[in-house]
């Protein structure tokens, strides 16, 4: 059977994803669509430019590799890159660029859009001189992408947070969702796209707003009986940063207000950038159509930040205070204050208090006894198997029937306590949670949460075994 621009591109992608990571490849090359080959060069599709110089300086050469395993030395790339949904333009246009490692590279071929007209996008609730009002962005301005170090664990999230301020409403990555744990740079990195936007782009209007205050200004034009005003001033915004997303969740009535703003700015080209502390298959309460949209562009992990990178965010900080701090001690803090930046700077705060008001030097002693204090607030997280262990103990049963596949109803209530003590005690994911409690999916232990929490409003005796399984557990 003869080859197809198919057939070649599925066995690259096959040589791909063994040779880099899952994110890696789900990011990068899963949304690339293989669309024509021609003697010796295959052309496929990208979303974007952006996404077209970023496989360009990441991967070129593993596509080399891959490329001409199949197709032999003559082995051609052509991207062509189609944009959809960027700047209001609704038909999408293309772009022909060659791969640099073509063998012979002859001009671009550049298949430029007939400059169709932009639609034009009226809204007829706009007031007329509206865009000239002055909005205060809300940003702080000390949240640069300079101050934001880069490491293994936020390559991705900080890399197309600069894209989207290069261009913003002009990449893929639309919406751009930052999400993570506690403390890890959300709200920096958020910070960090707006005020580089509003640096090269004085003219945007940007806004930075907690998803809290969202819900706030929504229940008091509820109540001022100007919904249609919030509404409108929502929708001439350039570039909407919403922080800590999550807090819509059980929020119907301001879910529903920020579907209608985010469809608006998003089918006008408009930047929107979202953080949460966990991913959109994690959320609870929150709308399907919401979810959905939120996968629309890039969901991007901050993840905790490995020694080195600990170690480079200290330097900085003490760098940008003007203090010394020998090296064995910065050592000694990153070793010891591993999962949340916010405590590492909190350490680094004390220590320099400390020694400054006691006119005392820094000592590794000195730092111990802060670490300590840091450490030793810091709740140790629980392990599902521990969980599952404690919860049949209370039912008197053993682990193999809790997680067993029978319906018989104090089982099936024993197992779903367990999963939603996991949800709340640890950080795993509910894919994670049901994987291990009985091999179940996401949405059986998504739904074990929920009926948990209705059984504890209309049952007391099961109210009793979650008050007393929560003391078990946390005490
Ligand atoms: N990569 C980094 N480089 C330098 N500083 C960082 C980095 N990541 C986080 N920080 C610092 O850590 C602190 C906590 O970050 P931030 O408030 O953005 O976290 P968050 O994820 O929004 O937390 P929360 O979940 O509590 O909202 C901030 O002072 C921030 O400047």
């Amino acid at each position: 059977m003869g080859k197809t621009a198919q057939s070649v591109w599925n066995n690259c992608l096959a040589f791909i994803q063994d040779n880099i990571t899952p994110q890696a490849y789900k990011t990068w090359f899963e949304p690339i669509k293989a669309i024509k080959l021609t003697d010796n060069a295959l052309s496929i599709q990208v979303p974007s430019k952006f996404f077209y110089e970023w496989l360009e300086e990441h991967y070129v050469n593993i596509l080399k590799v891959s490329l001409t395993k199949e197709l032999g030395k003559q082995a051609k790339l052509v991207y062509v890159i189609k944009m959809e949904n960027t700047y209001g333009n609704k038909s999408p246009f293309t772009e022909k660029i060659p791969s640099t490692q073509r063998s012979t590279v002859s001009p671009q071929e550049i298949d430029r859009p007939s400059k169709s007209k932009k639609p034009e996008l009226k809204n007829p609730f706009i007031i007329p001189g509206i865009r000239n009002l002055k909005i205060d962005s809300q940003l702080n301005a000390n949240y640069s992408f300079e101050n934001f170090l880069e490491g293994d664990s936020n390559r991705l999230a900080r890399n197309a947070g600069m894209a989207v301020s290069n261009k913003p409403g002009g990449t893929s990555f639309n919406p751009l969702l930052i999400f993570g744990g506690v403390g890890l740079g959300k709200t920096h990195l958020a910070h960090a796209i707006g005020v580089e936007v509003k640096e090269k782009y004085p003219e945007k209007t940007v806004l930075y707003i907690s998803a809290e205050k969202f819900t706030q200004q929504h229940i008091e034009s509820v109540r001022k009986n100007n919904r249609n005003d919030f509404i409108h001033f929502y929708q001439i915004i350039d570039v909407l940063i919403v922080d800590d997303i999550q807090l819509l969740s059980g929020k119907s009535g301001t879910q529903d207000v920020f579907f209608h703003i985010f469809n608006h700015l998003h089918q006008n080209g408009k930047q929107v950038i979202l953080t949460s502390d966990k991913a959109p298959v994690d959320m609870q309460d929150i709308e399907q159509r919401l979810l959905s949209r939120f996968k629309w562009g890039l969901s991007a992990e901050l993840q905790n930040p490995d020694f080195e990178t600990r170690v480079k965010i200290i330097e900085n900080k003490l760098y940008r205070d003007g203090v010394e701090m020998p090296q064995d001690i910065i050592e000694y803090l990153a070793n010891n204050i591993q999962t949340n930046i916010r405590e590492l700077e909190g350490a680094i705060i004390s220590l320099i208090a400390h020694s400054s008001f006691n006119k005392k030097e820094i000592t590794i002693d000195l730092a111990r006894k802060i670490v300590e204090n840091y450490v030793k607030h810091t709740k140790k997280e629980l392990s599902i198997d521990y969980i599952q262990k404690v919860v049949s103990d209370y039912f008197q049963m053993d682990v193999a029937t809790l997680q067993s596949k029978t319906r018989k109803r104090h089982i099936v209530q024993a197992r779903q306590l367990a999963m939603f003590f996991a949800k709340k005690l640890t950080k795993a994911s509910l894919a994670s949670i049901g994987s291990q409690i009985g091999k179940r999916d996401h949405a059986t232990v998504l739904h074990a949460c929920k009926t948990v929490n209705n059984l504890s409003t209309t049952d007391k005796q099961f109210k009793k075994f979650v008050e007393e399984l929560d003391k078990r557990l946390t005490i």
